[in-house]
């Protein structure tokens, strides 16, 4: 297990996911891990493994491993103390496993002590609104719905949620600071929505009072990614 050596403050995780290793590792080797943290999802970590998040280790970068675990308590807890195995700083489930699931995930880290990963969990995807819900047979608002996912998750010991930034003030209140809320769904000013539904601007999420937004698209598919990067960096020092 090898564990990146820097630290910093930076609220920024980026969303590697690209199909293309070379494109993801061209990417990353322009930027300095000290501006933000890796987001590993499904789609590279299903074509490229642990090593791709072994390889970004060695490059000094923290990873979100995102694979969003969602099964029965045993299977979820074994995959969840694998995550930590590999030393990832953050991984998650999704809430609606239930409080059965997310205990099991939360007992799974105490051996890992202090170096188990931050355990947080999926409440309602941010490419959902209400009638996604409705489809389901879920007649609450997206926020409502969240909050719900939210408070269970925090009675089960979790150490945050996935959330949109449009849910993170009224979080914020009711699950108190420490609770840590990660939000995708974060578009610059002008950049495509493409298929996310409750998104805000990198400036809006921080003045919401989010811990960590995730951004992927709108940098990784930009003309110069490590240029875009540094512009939201940028704007977002501007205001603190
Ligand atoms: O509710 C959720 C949970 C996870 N995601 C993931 O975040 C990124 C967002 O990428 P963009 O390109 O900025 O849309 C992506 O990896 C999702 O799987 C999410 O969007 N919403």
């Amino acid at each position: 297990m090898s564990q990146p050596q820097n630290r910093l403050d930076s609220p920024v995780l980026v969303a590697l996911d690209y199909a293309d290793r070379n494109r993801a590792l061209a990417f990353v080797d322009g930027i300095d891990p000290a501006s933000c943290r890796l987001k590993v999802g499904k789609e590279m970590f299903t074509l490229f493994g642990p090593q791709l998040v072994r390889d970004l280790h060695q490059r000094g970068f923290e990873v979100f491993l995102d694979l969003k675990f969602h099964d029965i308590p045993n299977t979820a807890a074994h995959a969840v103390a694998a995550a930590a195995d590999l030393g990832v700083w953050m991984v998650n489930v999704h809430a609606s496993g239930g409080a059965r699931m997310m205990n099991a995930a939360r007992e799974a880290l105490t051996s890992f002590g202090k170096d188990a990963p931050l355990l947080i969990a999926v409440t309602v995807l941010t490419s959902m609104e209400a009638t996604d819900l409705h489809d389901l047979g879920i007649t609450a608002t997206p926020a409502e719905h969240a909050a719900r996912l939210a408070r269970l998750t925090q009675q089960c010991g979790l150490d945050g949620v996935v959330c949109s930034a449009h849910e993170a003030s009224a979080f914020k209140q009711q699950f108190g600071g420490g609770f840590k809320l990660v939000t995708p769904g974060i578009r610059p000013a002008g950049s495509e929505a493409g298929d996310q539904r409750r998104i805000m601007t990198p400036l809006q999420a921080q003045q919401a009072g989010v811990d960590y937004m995730v951004i992927g698209r709108p940098i990784t598919q930009s003309a110069d990614p490590a240029a875009t990067l540094q512009a939201i960096l940028a704007s977002l020092r501007e205001e603190v």
